[in-house]
């Protein structure tokens, strides 16, 4: 990565702020070797701001004469920024390049901050920075020309104790490039950041020996003075830069979640507690552009709320192999049964996903939102009064084995049925590409929040459940849960503590934990693709079950299905008790000629 032509600066002007020392001095001396006439700029006053002295500027000046190069000093404090601009007028006639370097400490922790520690620091990082750029600004936009740097520190962006008034000047110059930036561009004026980390007189005693060693001021100046070249096209970038590396740093927003249901309603304490997770989830974080990014995607927000969805809400679902062996192990499947490889090994020729694993990302934007709990007039849903009642998966596209879906969720229906509400929800998950790959509709049964006076039939739409035929099972499969089946199955997404923690269990009212009605819903589908699609994924569309008696970690699972042309009817029953636990259930299969 070398460059055939030598960077030069012939003919621009630079100020440099506190350049007498540190960093200022290695911006000013590598300046002048490139062809730049220099102010250099520097008060002469201690670190903590004391006293003044014209020599710093000076030797510096020296210095770069003797190298043949061109400078002048300036003594005046970066607070009387016109007259520090003015030094660059009258010996040069112009301004091109400001660097903001000079700076003071006056370290306290907050409580003994004075007031004069804090105005200082501020006044000579902040308004000085600010004077300074204020009195190039006109020369370079009559000149067409400018390059502007504003140094921070991350002290600023990450705090650092006992540096309460650094910290906030050094955010401060973040903030004030940002409107520099803006306001400079059509006149080819860039302002951009600095975040250096080096070896001064400000950081000595505050950085390990070893390090401090390392951070040599020479090392950042290349990447600060080719932020000040013509062909470096930055604007309102902040570059954070030590030991010879440098990386551009960004801010981000997370995707944010709406914190009310409609525009009608107020924001309510509870409402954001629910929606909390979602509203400081960075996993979707993103960098935004401009101040009109911010504001355009709240005026979404609003577009979506004014739309009526009121309940609808959306998440992503991220998965691979791993996720889809995962779940297979949590439904049983294993390395003994030679058929199963193809859900167990992903170099199996035959890799696929059990299709019951899309259950999940329906599933997982239910319980992660207040979808459920919102939809109930009085009494709340929460983990401890919520048992799965009904569920529908249908594969509406081919399944990949490794992807991030949107899904899209809302409630579909509620209905009050004495005893609990049951609440349906309905999801659509989408690839990357916007293609719908399932639907999911899901019923949930809120124990003891019936009785509000709501409708007890579902509206059309709620998938029904299939009556079984009269006659006895064409066929059943059984399989024997496992111990720690929901501790294994728990791992796929569903961390409900009712299934693994004996004390919450007796909160909602079990003398132990039960398995997710999703497990032996997965269990019940690979019963059915095993004995009627040899376990071909692909010949899967849809399974349809209710969940009508709890099943517990360790029973032994019976499916007992009829076949009745591509429907599979079924039920499950615990082999231990004879009880029913899914009932009324189908799985429809595609035509088995459909594509493997
Ligand atoms: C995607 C989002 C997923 C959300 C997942 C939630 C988180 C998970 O971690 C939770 C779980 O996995 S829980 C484990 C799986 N589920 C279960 O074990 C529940 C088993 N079912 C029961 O115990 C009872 O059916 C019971 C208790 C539900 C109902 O029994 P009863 O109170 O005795 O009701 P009953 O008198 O039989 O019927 C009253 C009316 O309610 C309807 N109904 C009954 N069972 C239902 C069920 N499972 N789903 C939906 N509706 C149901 C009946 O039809 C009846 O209505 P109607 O009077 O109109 O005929």
């Amino acid at each position: 990565m070398t460059s055939a032509a030598k960077l030069r600066f012939d003919g621009r002007v630079a100020v440099v702020t506190g350049a007498g020392a540190g960093l200022g001095r290695e911006y000013a001396l590598l300046l002048a070797s490139r062809g730049a006439k220099v102010v250099v700029n520097d008060l002469g006053g201690s670190h903590v701001g004391e006293g003044a002295s014209q020599r710093a500027a000076d030797v510096v000046v020296e210095e770069i004469r003797k190298s043949g190069g061109e400078a002048v000093a300036d003594y005046n404090s970066v607070i009387d920024g016109a007259k520090v601009i003015d030094t660059a007028i009258k010996a040069f006639g112009r301004v091109d390049i400001l660097i903001n370097n000079a700076g003071i400490l006056r370290d306290r922790s907050i409580v003994k901050t004075s007031d004069q520690d804090w105005d200082l620091v501020n006044a000579v990082h902040l308004k000085g920075s600010f004077k300074c750029t204020q009195a190039a600004f006109p020369h370079m936009k009559a000149q067409n020309f400018g390059r502007i740097i504003m140094t921070s520190s991350n002290s600023g962006i990450y705090g650092n104790f006992g540096q309460a008034n650094y910290s906030a000047a050094k955010m401060g110059l973040v903030g004030l490039a940002n409107t520099v930036a803006i306001e400079g561009q059509k006149n080819n004026i860039h302002c951009n950041v600095i975040i250096p980390t080096a070896a001064s007189r400000m950081t000595e005693g505050i950085l390990p020996d070893i390090l401090f060693n390392e951070l040599k001021p020479s090392l950042i100046a290349p990447v600060v003075v080719y932020l000040c070249h013509e062909s470096c096209e930055d604007n309102g970038s902040y570059i954070e830069s030590a030991a010879g590396w440098a990386t551009k740093v960004h801010t981000v927003r997370g995707k944010g979640s709406v914190v009310r249901p409609s525009l009608e309603d107020p924001v309510t304490l509870e409402y954001v507690q629910s929606a909390w997770s979602k509203v400081t989830d960075m996993s979707e974080a993103k960098h935004l552009n401009a101040i009109a990014e911010a504001s355009g995607s709240l005026l979404e927000v609003l577009e979506n709320l004014k739309s009526g969805d009121k309940d609808a809400v959306e998440d992503s679902f991220t998965f691979g192999n791993r996720e889809l062996i995962l779940y297979a192990l949590g439904i049983g499947a294993s390395t003994k049964n030679g058929n199963d490889m193809r859900f167990l090994y992903e170099n199996d020729v035959d890799f696929s996903p059990i299709p019951s694993f899309f259950v999940l990302p329906g599933l997982m934007v239910t319980m992660s939102s207040p979808l459920v709990s919102n939809a109930l007039p009085n009494s709340g849903a929460d983990l401890s009064n919520i048992l799965h009642g009904e569920q529908y998966l249908e594969i509406v596209d081919d399944l990949p084995t490794s992807g991030k879906l949107l899904t899209k969720g809302k409630v579909f229906d509620v209905m009050d049925k004495g005893s609990g509400a049951v609440v349906v929800t309905s999801c659509e998950s989408f690839d990357e590409n916007g293609r719908l790959l399932v639907k999911n509709q899901s019923a949930i049964f809120v124990v003891g929040a019936g009785n509000f006076g709501g409708k007890k039939v579902p509206i059309a739409g709620v998938v029904p459940l299939a009556a079984a035929p009269s006659r006895a099972p064409d066929s059943s499969i059984q399989y024997k849960t496992n111990e720690d089946q929901a501790a294994l199955y728990r791992l796929s997404g569903d961390l409900n503590p009712l299934h693994i923690d004996p004390n919450f269990a007796r909160l909602s009212g079990f003398k132990t934990p039960i398995l997710h009605g999703l497990c032996s819903l997965g269990y019940s589908v690979r019963a059915v693709l095993s004995k009627y699609a040899n376990n071909n994924s692909a010949l899967f569309k849809a399974v349809k079950v209710r969940f009508s008696g709890p099943v517990l970690p360790g029973q032994t699972l019976k499916i007992d299905m009829w076949k009745e042309g591509a429907r599979i009817h079924f039920r499950t029953l615990i082999v231990e008790t004879g009880k029913e636990v899914i009932s009324g259930a189908y799985v429809d299969l595609k035509d088995s000629k459909a594509k493997l």
